[in-house]
């Protein structure tokens, strides 16, 4: 199926002459949720504006849906809606006024219906009528996400959707954006919260200094390069390892009470199998296991340390 996205050799130098982003290759699939993490000044938000129209790219091309946006920009622009990372809208106008002066400044038929079910969707009806100002932060935060999607975008980018939103409301506009996807919505987050990424995305793309680092679904990614640390709670405290346990994969911790060994999850062969038979044949029984699997977190900041 034909990408909904296609970024091809995408440059970008500001005029300041620093180069943001450097050869950017990336399609993003339809219907999917993609998640692009990456550290501050990664690039994150300069690919997005450039997708979207706000600014111009020094080399290459980008389509929308199969429309060029430099090219086809209005048509392939209506197909697009984006969350920005800070407040765009007028704090003298109400939340209905500003949504559906963003439903027609994309030449989108009037539909009340449909503004009402959104602003309903997004617990902002009762407030339809307060001015901008008047909201909280959150509130003005729904208000973006509605404006976004008052022309009923095929394409929604949200640029750091949650940055500083409270965890209820954080939950509330995870099950709002799942509930998107379910309608069809293509949906491209950038996200500081890892926890974000791992919970909600279908891929994630990982982006450093201007370059696309890796793209990977999320389970092959976890599984790809994860780590599990299996503890064994000793029964008796050992002074040393035993001399049949590889001493390079497992360590006893300083009290002699725990060993901790760490595998891949890629390996067919784990070990820990292995690992337990050797304890049983030194004689060494333990009263407890457990296992723990590496976050997306400690994945992700070890990929962005290799490239440093
Ligand atoms: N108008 C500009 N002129 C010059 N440099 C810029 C301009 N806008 C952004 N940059 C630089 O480009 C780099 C990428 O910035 P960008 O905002 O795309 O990063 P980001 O990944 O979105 O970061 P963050 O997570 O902090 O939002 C940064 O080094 C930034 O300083």
């Amino acid at each position: 199926m034909e990408p909904i996205i296609a970024v091809r050799s995408l440059n970008k130098t500001y005029q300041s002459g620093f180069c943001a982003l450097k050869s950017i290759d990336l399609e993003i699939k339809r219907g999917e949720i993609f998640a692009l993490l990456g550290p501050n000044g990664a690039g994150k938000t300069t690919l997005i504006s450039i997708i979207c129209g706000i600014v111009n790219a020094s080399g290459g091309e980008v389509t929308a849906d199969g429309l060029d946006i430099l090219r086809d920009y209005r048509e392939a622009r209506q197909r697009i809606g984006l969350v920005p990372q800070e407040l765009a809208v007028n704090i003298f106008e109400t939340v209905w006024a500003t949504v559906k002066f963003s439903r027609g400044l994309f030449g989108c038929a009037p539909d009340d219906n449909y503004l009402e079910q959104l602003l309903k969707n997004l617990s902002l009806w009762d407030k339809r009528d307060s001015t901008i100002m008047a909201l909280s932060g959150g509130m003005k935060r729904r208000v973006l996400i509605a404006k976004a999607l008052a022309h009923e975008p095929k394409i929604l980018f949200l640029d750091e959707p949650t940055a500083g939103v409270d965890v209820e409301l954080r939950r509330d506009m995870w099950a709002m954006i799942r509930k998107l996807r379910e309608d069809g919505v293509t949906i491209i987050l950038t996200t500081h919260y890892i926890e974000e990424a791992e919970d909600m995305a279908d891929r994630i793309g990982v982006i450093n200094k201007g370059e696309i680092v890796l793209v990977e679904e999320k389970h092959a990614l976890m599984k790809q390069l994860g780590r599990k640390t299996l503890t064994v709670q000793l029964a008796r405290p050992i002074a040393r390892l035993p001399t049949n346990v590889n001493s390079d994969a497992v360590s006893l911790t300083q009290d002699g009470r725990t060993l901790v060994y760490q595998y891949t999850t890629a390996a067919d062969d784990s070990g820990v199998s292995q690992l337990l038979g050797q304890l049983q044949e030194a004689g060494i029984e333990y009263s407890d296991l457990s296992t723990k699997q590496s976050s997306l977190e400690e994945i992700f900041v070890s990929l962005v340390e290799e490239k440093q």
